[in-house]
């Protein structure tokens, strides 16, 4: 999984690069050097304004400017004064060509912000907001050096970024405004340039697509794992049975839906490969959850807000199977997540999540972590930038999905998903990365028109295409 660094982790890296004996000026050339290929290979026009800032982003600007006047482009830097990186300062005494101030540049097809990058530490100033707006706002094509400037590069806040850019050249490694939104959406497409920096080691990553084991030829239904869904009262039991069907569908070998007899009938009715399970009372369900062939347990879609399931809430988290928390289970335990901390993996949206640890700071891998390390639990915190944080400081971002999935009944199948790799035999972090990633998949495989319903039926398909 390739890594994302914030602000102070790039400069961490690049200082050790520089004490290993690499001096900044030749990182520099490097940076400018390859984002001028990129957009080179972007197909950037021939007239070029780049707009170049008082530090090292500025820098770049000034190397990417050098390199792309050698392969023939037009180009122009427009400079934010007085220069105050002595990197910076140098490389723009080797760029030779014109260098106008604010206002005095034409407009022209092609755009390069470096003006700021990674430290960027508040709102542009209208001066700077105005220049980029002129410069940028009709270019044909528009490309940012490590960053749009105007974004925040560890939160992915908007400090007033005017428009959105084809393409965003980073050296290295993604910094979190490049994955997660708002930010994101400002950077077009992004590139990631190896500037030499050697391994980056980080404990935030980007999703990818899991390695799943191979499936074992004489293994029994057992074997494959047992999924519970625990369903709630009658009438509501669509949430469930979508999760025990995506278990089902994500390779457990059994799904059973545990549900009271008033709602046997209609859960009878919709089920077929998935099981029944019918229990009358708290005291059932405990004695059901003791056998130790059950590898994983959902909980919480469609379960209810009553007493009744808040008992089987408890009674799940008192058992010794790994426990699947969505929907209801966090309106039950609003604003005491540590109740969840026997389950293995809890999976809100953004109004879940606040409900269950308030308005935590920073950027939403910031919030997972410290969610995370509080419930004492693996977080899945979805949105169209899905971050999964673990206990342990752990935290992945996926990006591999698609807004088809903003649509009812997905967070179940996504539940579902997840505790059937439980049930395989998945660690809950592992798990929850491989069910994010799988349901993401799914979800670009449907596209517009998707609905939960389809999520399943595409799971074959998507495991298929990882095996
Ligand atoms: N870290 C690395 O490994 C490398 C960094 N390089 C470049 O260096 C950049 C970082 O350079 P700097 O640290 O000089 O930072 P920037 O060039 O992003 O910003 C310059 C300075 O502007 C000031 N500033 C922040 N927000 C402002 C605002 N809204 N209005 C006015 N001034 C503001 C800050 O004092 C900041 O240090 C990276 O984004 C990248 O482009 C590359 O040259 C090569 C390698
Ligand atoms: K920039």
């Amino acid at each position: 999984m390739r890594p994302i660094l914030t602000a102070a982790a790039m400069r961490a890296v690049e200082r050790r690069v520089i004490d290993a004996g690499t001096p900044s000026l030749e990182l520099m050339e490097r940076a400018g050097a390859s984002a001028a290929v990129a957009a080179w290979r972007f197909g950037l026009p021939r007239e070029v304004n780049i707009l170049c800032g008082t530090g090292n982003n500025g820098g770049d600007g000034y190397v990417v400017a050098r390199h792309l006047a050698e392969r023939g482009h037009d180009v122009r830097v427009i400079a934010a004064a007085p220069l105050r990186s002595a990197d910076a300062r140098a490389m723009s005494a080797r760029w030779a060509g014109p260098v106008l101030a604010y206002g005095e540049a034409k407009p022209a097809a092609g755009f390069i912000d470096a003006l700021f990058g990674i430290g960027l530490d508040r709102p542009l100033e209208v001066g700077d907001v105005a220049e980029l707006q002129r410069l940028g706002a009709n270019a044909r094509t528009r490309i940012a050096i490590d960053l749009p400037s105007g974004v925040g590069s560890d939160d992915g806040a908007l400090f007033g970024v005017p428009f959105v850019f084809d393409l965003t050249v980073t050296f290295g490694a993604n910094k979190p405004a490049h994955i997660i939104e708002p930010a994101r959406s400002c950077c077009g497409r992004v590139v990631v340039a190896d500037i030499g920096l050697g391994a980056i080691d980080s404990k935030t990553r980007c999703n990818a697509p899991p390695r799943l084991r191979a499936a074992v030829a004489d293994v029994h239904k057992y074997e494959r794992g047992s999924v519970i869904v625990i369903a709630g009262p009658a009438g509501a039991g669509g949430a469930a049975r979508l999760a025990a069907r995506a278990a089902l569908r994500a390779g457990a070998g059994l799904a059973t839906l545990a549900c009271q007899p008033l709602a046997l009938p209609e859960n009878a009715a919709r089920l077929d490969a998935v099981m029944l399970r019918v229990t009358p009372d708290v005291a059932a369900l405990a004695r059901v959850l003791t056998d130790r062939r059950i590898g994983a347990v959902v909980i919480g879609p469609g379960l209810g807000q009553d007493a009744a399931a808040k008992a089987k809430l408890a009674a799940v988290l008192a058992s010794e199977v790994a426990t699947v928390c969505d929907a209801d289970a966090f309106t039950l335990c609003a604003g005491e997540p540590e109740a969840l901390r026997n389950a293995a993996v809890l999976t809100p949206h953004e109004g879940e999540f606040v409900r269950m640890f308030g308005n935590l700071p920073g950027s939403r891998i910031d919030r997972a972590l410290a969610a995370a390390a509080r419930a004492g639990t693996v977080v899945v915190l979805k949105g169209p930038d899905t971050v999964i944080a673990a206990p342990d400081g752990r935290a992945v971002v996926n990006t591999h999905a698609s807004p088809a999935l903003a649509t009812a009944g997905s967070g179940d199948v996504l539940a579902g998903i997840i505790a059937g790799l439980l049930a395989q035999g998945m660690a809950p972090f592992d798990a929850a990365c491989a069910g994010v990633w799988i349901h993401g998949d799914a979800g670009l495989r449907g596209g517009t028109g998707l609905i939960a319903e389809d999520l399943p039926e595409l799971l074959p398909a998507v495991l298929q295409g990882l095996a």
